[in-house]
């Protein structure tokens, strides 16, 4: 989050985005389709009537907290676990009710990328990735080539006849994800395939999972708990909570417009938040000074909005915290203000400025003046 730097160029930067995501929503056919998808142990509802699709060339991420039902979601997926109700589609193909035979067939269409890399140690990194060739029976010969081309891809060329534990645990990912690009698989399944690692390496296996999409067009389906993994890389997100998808839309629009309780939670940590001396503070009956929360998002959201809105009411407000952040080339602009509240002329002409250009306006409370 940029605090109060003013967007360069941000007409371009939208375009950009814009273009990506209807490129996105043209692709309209989908890897994944759910319909209805619940499971049940016991007394607990793991999934709950889930519905979602991956469509062709998207990169959606998943996020919910411990518990809420990923594990489960991922093992309907790739026909570890049966659901009890609903349809599951890969590539248009039902996947409920397949006999293990059947399944192996459709397994194969989805790389995995697991957590903690599941490598065998044993083996080289070629050997490594070169596994699902040699069950899938491909030829010696054209499997070291194919092994090349994978290793060359993550950027592991160098690294072929070294052993997992020679590697960092960045490089061990790629292997990961040489391995499940294998076979050519229709959708790449990442479980909290960042997880294990530090900020630095999760930045930059995210950014290879990005070259990816852009480069193969490679289907992702990306499990989280971590709202930063979502917004560096995902185009689409789907809120899980207690085995029901309780939001989903484009990345940007969920950081602009958070409509679940459990999504701003998850958001905290990354849109501006009121100072916590004044949070202590808040309270609902008029006093002292007015404070708003203030979302600008999207084509309205430019930089210059801000320099626009301090000049038209000079002194008619105070700035107390925001920023304006980029999102999917979209600039998501969020800031509290505070207004006199014993001055309700300069607040509604602040509300009617505010309106007129379409921002999302919520009075969050008052705080006592500090004398
Ligand atoms: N085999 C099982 N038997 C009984 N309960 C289960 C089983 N598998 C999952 N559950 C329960 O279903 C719910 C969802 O679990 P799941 O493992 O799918 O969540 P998760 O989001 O993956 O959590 P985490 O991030 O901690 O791995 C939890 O309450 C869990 O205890």
């Amino acid at each position: 989050m940029t605090v109060f730097s003013e967007a360069a160029a941000p007409g371009a930067v939208m375009r950009g985005v814009a273009e990506g995501a209807q490129d996105v929503a043209a692709a309209g056919d989908s890897v994944v389709r759910l319909q209805n998808v619940s499971r049940r142990f016991g007394q607990t509802q793991a999934l709950k009537a889930v519905s979602l699709r991956v469509r062709k060339g998207e990169i959606l991420g998943i996020i919910g907290r411990s518990g809420a039902g990923k594990s489960t979601l991922i093992r309907c997926l790739n026909g570890l676990e049966q659901p009890d109700e609903g349809v599951i589609e890969i590539e248009g193909q039902r996947i409920t009710g397949l006999s293990e035979k059947q399944l192996q067939k459709v397994r194969s269409r989805v790389g995995m990328v697991f957590q903690h890399f599941n490598l065998l140690s044993a083996k080289t990194v070629a050997q490594n990735v070169a596994l699902p060739l040699k069950i899938a029976g491909m030829p010696k010969a054209q499997r070291a080539q194919r092994v090349a081309e994978l290793l060359e891809l993550v950027g592991l060329a160098d690294k072929a006849h070294h052993y997992p534990a020679a590697l960092s645990g960045g490089q061990k990912q790629r292997v990961g994800i040489a391995r499940a690009l294998a076979a050519s698989p229709a959708l790449l399944l990442c479980d909290e395939a960042t997880s294990a690692l530090d900020p630095e390496t999760t930045r930059s296996i995210l950014a290879l999972l990005k070259s990816l999409n852009q480069r193969l067009g490679i289907t992702i389906l990306l499990i989280t708990h971590e709202m930063e993994v979502i917004k560096s890389v995902a185009h689409r997100v789907a809120v899980i909570d207690a085995g029901e998808i309780i939001e989903q839309g484009p990345v940007w629009q969920v950081f602009a417009h958070p409509q679940a309780a459990l999504t701003r939670t998850l958001l905290r940590g990354l849109l501006p938040q009121l100072p916590d001396y004044l949070a202590a503070r808040l309270s609902q009956q008029k006093q002292g000074e007015a404070i708003y929360s203030v979302h600008f998002a999207g084509q309205e959201a430019q930089g210059e909005l801000l320099t626009r809105f301090a000049c038209a009411l000079p002194g008619a407000f105070r700035l107390i915290q925001g920023g304006i952040d980029h999102i999917q080339h979209y600039a998501v602009v969020r800031f509290f203000i505070a207004i006199p509240a014993s001055n309700s002329a300069d607040e509604q002409r602040v509300l009617a400025w505010l309106h007129q250009q379409q921002a999302q306006v919520e009075k969050v409370g008052y705080v006592a003046s500090d004398d």
